[in-house]
């Protein structure tokens, strides 16, 4: 008898390893589908956008932005002699092209690409005024600032502009006086100012608005990840200024912003330069996140002391404005320069700390989402994520923070599934929004795929080489595989319970009812242990 038992066990034993091989290869093959799925669905992409553009025009097609145009020469002094630029980056040449053509231009590139020279050069290229719309006060500053030092006239009509400054833009835009080549103002200025609009129509009638750019253009899109209602209302400038190029800069943008984007805009014709997402000087990682917070921060400034000892500069992502406040104190108690940046800050305390960040005065920024478009250090050496963040859009950009000088950065993700509820809760109303999250989840909680592929599946690019680049590809992680068949049955059992008994739960008092729910049933069938 004993003999037949163990001849049974020996063989169903067998079935399993064979079951268990079957599945190894079954989740291979998954593996190899999903990276197939993701080129195939960069090509559809590709496909669709060639096909939209043969409709739209079907000179594009033929056009080639990279030949030879009168103001060639022109634009070599230009950028040599006034932007100290000795060579055109991918694209920069094109798009320039395609602006002083007189075309429309959507430019997808990504953080540190070099967009602003594809709208300033022809700026300063042409006769008249280029109008740039951009979303921030700050980055407006920076823009002038650098502008001003490189002896083009450029100048912002904004909340701050003196009453002697906005008299001159007025008479310049209005008579042609004075010399202005470029003029920044927010999007509030379009939608709410009618003396400004009327001021640029005169200054259209009179043969001088050269082109209108518009900065961070994904904030058009309501499926973007920074929409802004004021960037609704810039659809008018084409409606007005029709024969005006207009040049719309954006470092991410799916296709389906893409596509809204263009509409927003009335640019449907526009030429669209799309450059890879792709930044091969950043190591990003993901690090599991203990429940015990001093832990995480432990950890955190380990990593900055031993890693950048020599006051290299970093930015720490937090969910909340407290955890930012509390997550600055202990690393200042831990010895790490660092301090906080958040909306409740009055506008003068977050210029000072950023100022001091800028200056290398501060190594590490502590800082909610608010810490966010405009920054322009190059050298921010690592992005940290104290908490998840609420899409794969959202970390791609807050994290592509680090390495804009092209130089190698790193960007660390903590993560925790109990930090998921806090960001569910947020983005539940949000277009998208859970679907978005699980995305960033799934690339969290991923253990064997390439975290840039990642990246290029979200934006529906083809594939390339990681080179190492990420935890997974370079080291790869050890996978324990653990049957949770029982724990999903618990799981089940509860939420039907609740269902019958029409109880409703946050995720966190569920985790707790299920804890209290798997030591019942321990008590009663310790066969079931929940180290099963
Ligand atoms: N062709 C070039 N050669 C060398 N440096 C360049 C070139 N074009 C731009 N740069 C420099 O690269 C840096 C980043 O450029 P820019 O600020 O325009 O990037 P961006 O694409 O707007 O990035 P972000 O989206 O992060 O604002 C700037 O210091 C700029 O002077």
């Amino acid at each position: 008898m004993e003999n037949d038992v163990v001849g049974e066990l020996l063989c169903v034993e067998a079935e399993l390893q064979d079951v268990q091989d079957q599945i190894n290869i079954l989740l291979d093959h998954q593996e190899r589908l999903y990276r197939k799925q993701s080129e195939l669905k960069a090509l559809l992409e590709e496909c669709k956008t060639s096909e939209n553009e043969a409709n739209n025009n079907a000179s594009i097609a033929a056009e080639d932005w990279s030949g030879n145009f009168e103001w060639d020469s022109r634009a070599d002094d230009i950028r040599f002699n006034v932007f100290g630029i000795s060579s055109y980056r991918a694209n920069q040449r094109e798009i320039v092209n395609a602006v002083m053509s007189g075309r429309d231009v959507l430019v997808i590139m990504a953080a540190g690409g070099g967009k602003s020279l594809c709208y300033q050069l022809p700026a300063v290229l042409c006769n008249g005024v280029a109008l740039v719309v951009s979303p921030l006060l700050s980055l407006i500053q920076d823009q002038v600032m650098g502008l001003t030092a490189l002896g083009i006239p450029a100048y912002m009509l904004t909340s701050t502009t003196s009453k002697e400054d906005e008299k001159f833009i007025y008479k310049a835009l209005d008579k042609g006086e004075g010399e202005m080549k470029i003029l920044y103002v927010t999007p509030e200025k379009i939608s709410k100012s009618k003396r400004f609009m009327s001021k640029l129509e005169k200054c259209h009638n009179g043969g001088r608005l050269s082109l209108v750019a518009i900065d961070e253009a994904h904030c058009c899109s309501q499926w973007g990840h920074d929409f802004r209602p004021d960037y609704k209302n810039l659809g008018i400038l084409k409606v007005q200024f029709p024969n005006v190029p207009m040049i719309a800069l954006t470092a991410t943008a799916t296709y389906k912003v893409q596509t809204d984007l263009m509409e927003m805009l009335h640019i449907p014709k526009c030429v669209k330069f799309v450059s890879t997402v792709n930044r091969p000087n950043l190591f990003y990682k993901v690090l599991e996140k203990s429940s015990v917070a001093k832990v995480v921060i432990d950890e955190i400034a380990d990593f900055i002391r031993q890693s950048y000892p020599n006051n290299e500069s970093g930015i720490v992502y937090c969910f909340s404005r407290k955890e930012c406040e509390q997550v600055a104190k202990e690393l200042q108690e831990r010895g790490i320069s660092a301090d906080y940046y958040h909306a409740d800050m009055d506008v003068t305390a977050r210029e000072k700390v950023h100022l001091r960040w800028s200056k290398n005065k501060l190594q590490v920024i502590i800082g909610t989402v608010a810490f966010g478009m405009g920054i322009n250090k190059p050298d921010v050496r690592f992005v940290i994520h104290h908490s998840l963040s609420k899409s794969m859009e959202t970390y791609y950009q807050e994290s592509g923070r680090a390495g804009r000088d092209g130089l190698p950065s790193e960007c660390l993700l903590y993560f925790r599934p109990g930090d998921v509820p806090r960001q569910s809760t947020m983005v539940f109303y949000e277009n998208s929004g859970l679907q978005n999250l699980y995305d960033i989840v799934r690339y969290c909680q991923s253990k064997r795929n390439c975290r840039r592929g990642a990246f290029f599946q979200h934006f529906g690019e083809p594939l390339q080489d990681c080179n190492g680049m990420c935890d997974n590809c370079a080291y790869g992680h050890e996978i324990k595989e653990v049957d949770t068949t029982y724990h999903a049955k618990v799981i089940v059992s509860l939420l039907r319970d609740m269902q019958d008994n029409e109880q409703r739960a946050t995720m966190l008092q569920l985790v707790d009812r299920l804890k209290v729910k798997m030591k019942k049933l321990e008590r009663r069938i310790p066969a079931y242990s929940v180290c099963n």
